[in-house]
């Protein structure tokens, strides 16, 4: 698997109020298969996660992905590590299907006609193939959850990071989804809401306000994490 590590990494921004941190020096050496990250709503977790691939910058440390920085080496890390956002709309962007499986190739296969086989294939993986000239504004939410993550790994990223990638599915979706990721042979980052997924990684991060205030195996961390609620609300 590749090695993910945060050297002091940590997110400071400027406010009106001062710099706030949004996340503390961290730092981890994450070589699991399945690396689950939960916590409350705004405690850092997608920061955490957008480090991987550079959409957030470390203002301090560095993140390092197979040793490559990700600060200096973006486009290179990139296209090592792909990203589901939450909300497939981020990243479904073509008209049709197999177009926007396409778009996700641009770079990858030069060649007009293979890129479509090649599209056509992924689609036909995921379960898409009878959708592919299908207008992507006529798909499900799950439809298009599954295609978003189809366009991400049609380039066979090393590294898969998904932020939230179940949060606006209904429950079959979610355990769809969540068996596409776990049955995966990437590496992937899950940051998650849902407790039953996050059981299923090999190691889980709980963040807490800015901090990584759990790290190990995934019963002890959803413990961790229940029993913080519990604290917090007075139960
Ligand atoms: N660029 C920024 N400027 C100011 N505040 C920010 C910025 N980015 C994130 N924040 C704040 O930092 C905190 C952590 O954000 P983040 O999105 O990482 O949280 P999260 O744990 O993923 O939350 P959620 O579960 O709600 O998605 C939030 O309070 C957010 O509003």
């Amino acid at each position: 698997m590749p090695t993910l590590t945060f050297d002091g990494a940590g997110v400071t921004v400027p406010t009106p109020h001062g710099d706030k941190v949004i996340l503390a020096p961290t730092s981890l050496e994450l070589t699991e298969r399945r690396i689950g990250v939960i916590g409350a709503n705004g405690s850092g977790k997608s920061t955490l996660a957008r480090m991987v691939n550079g959409l957030v910058t470390a203002t301090t440390g560095r993140v390092l992905v197979d040793g490559v920085d990700v600060a200096a080496h973006a486009a290179r890390v990139r296209r090592r590590v792909g990203f589901v956002f939450t909300d497939p709309a981020a990243q479904v962007v073509m008209p049709t299907c197999v177009e926007d499986v396409e778009l996700s190739l641009r770079r990858h296969v030069k060649r007009a006609r293979e890129r479509r086989q090649r599209a056509l294939d992924v689609l036909a993986r995921f379960g898409l193939r009878d959708l592919a000239d299908t207008s992507v504004h006529s798909l499900s939410g799950g439809q298009r959850q599954l295609l978003a993550i189809a366009g991400v790994l049609a380039t066979e990223p090393a590294v898969v990071v998904a932020d939230e990638p179940t949060t606006l599915l209904d429950l079959a979706n979610t355990r769809r989804i969540g068996d596409l990721l776990h049955g995966l042979d990437q590496q992937v980052v899950l940051v998650t809401h849902d407790l039953e997924l996050v059981r299923r990684c090999d190691r889980v991060l709980v963040v807490e306000h800015g901090r990584v205030r759990f790290d190990g195996p995934a019963e002890e961390a959803v413990a961790d994490y229940v029993a913080s609620v519990e604290q917090a609300v007075g139960a």
